[in-house]
């Protein structure tokens, strides 16, 4: 067993093309009941072009680590740490030293945000075109540019533009209201677009929709997407990269295919395994035990001992670091990093039930 310990490195190895990196990031709030750290120095790097899936259970902090990104946790949070935004051209940004204006810039210019239940955050007094026409105008974007860009961006999710910029939000179905929003968080060109569960309101059917679409997109604009979802399977048919945050901590990182098919940290592998999917008998699904961590009281040791199969007193007492499972043999990259201190023996102990689990690469 190796108890090679360190921090997650910095993703990617000298020649990657980083375009968000995240440094000891932390989210805290200061409630009467003690400080409540819902995310807790989190290191993540982002790498320009790619999809990175983030996922965990409700409320293991995947929104906050969202908004921390772009320095956009709510009143009175505090973000600390760092954020370096690398854009295509021109010097990096330090997002967490920006100012409001400079934020209010960057949100839509660089790095766009759909929030989850942001399908309802249209203005129902006003038409969709009018949503457009005032982004634009807030940005100094000439109107007839502008909205050329609009109409390509509305035809690009499947929606007819003329009829899409008329209407107002209740003329929409949710469906057509989520592609309209994505259309609009990318009229002003950002390169990075982050999603906190864009489809959780929507049919699985319209769900595969959207996914589909945001991989085109994703292609015609050489756009880099975060994805957040609590949803392992819908992650893992869009993005790159997963990474599984657990108690407001990323506990695994790796490629699509390896997190599904060679989890090496147990909390993955009981995400995964009680997830439900089609193919899947209902009695094989296993609803991971006990429950998720308070962030005003994480347990000592690895946050995820006292539901662990595998756990032992040292468990208990010693935080794992990232470790490496997987290491690319001729450029070194980190491919694969997961934060047990018996991530060799995971895949034994702690078997997949589920299979099926789609990995569309
Ligand atoms: N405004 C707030 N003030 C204090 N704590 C908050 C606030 N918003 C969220 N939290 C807490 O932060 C933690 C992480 O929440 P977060 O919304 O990031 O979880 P999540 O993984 O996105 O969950 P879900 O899938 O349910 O949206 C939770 O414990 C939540 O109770």
């Amino acid at each position: 067993m190796s108890h090679q310990t360190q921090h997650l490195p910095i993703y990617t190895d000298a020649e990657s093309d980083t375009i968000i990196e995240a440094e000891d990031l932390s989210a805290l709030f200061d409630l009467d009941r003690g400080e409540s750290r819902v995310l807790n120095e989190v290191d993540m790097s982002i790498e320009r072009g790619e999809i990175l899936g983030v996922v965990g259970e409700s409320g293991s902090g995947k929104s906050m680590f969202a908004s921390a990104l772009l320095d956009a946790v709510p009143e009175p949070g505090i973000t600390t740490g760092d954020i370096t935004f690398y854009p295509e051209d021109g010097e990096p940004v330090d997002v967490l030293d920006q100012s409001e204006e400079e934020l209010r810039q960057m949100r839509w210019e660089d790095i766009s945000m759909v929030f989850q239940g942001a399908m309802d955050s249209w203005n129902p007094t006003m038409s969709i075109g009018k949503h457009f026409e005032e982004t634009l105008k807030a940005h100094d974007v000439p109107k007839g540019e502008g909205m050329e860009r609009a109409r390509e961006l509305i035809n690009n999710v499947y929606l007819d533009p003329e009829r899409i910029l008329n209407a107002y939000p209740h003329e929409l179905s949710g469906g057509m209201k989520q592609r309209a929003l994505i259309a609009l968080s990318l009229v002003l060109e950002p390169e990075v677009l982050v999603m906190d569960e864009p489809t959780a309101a929507l049919d699985l059917l319209m769900q595969r929709s959207i996914i589909a679409l945001l991989s085109e997109l994703r292609d015609e604009y050489n756009l880099t997407m975060v994805f957040i979802t609590h949803d392992l399977e819908l992650a893992a048919g869009l993005a790159n990269r997963i990474a599984v945050l657990y108690a407001f901590e990323f506990v695994e990182v790796g490629t699509a295919d390896d997190i599904i098919n060679d989890g090496h940290h147990p909390y993955t592998r009981a995400l995964i395994n009680s997830t439900p999917n089609l193919e899947t008998p209902v009695e094989h699904m296993e609803p991971i035990r006990g429950e998720s961590p308070d962030p005003v009281n994480v347990p000592t040791g690895c946050s995820y001992h006292s539901r662990c199969p595998l756990a032992d007193e040292f468990c208990e007492t010693n935080d794992p670091d990232m470790m490496i499972t997987n290491e690319d043999a001729e450029s070194n990259e980190v491919v694969h990093a997961s934060a047990c201190h018996y991530w060799e023996q995971v895949p034994e102990e702690v078997p997949l039930h589920i299979e099926g689990v789609r990995v569309d690469e």
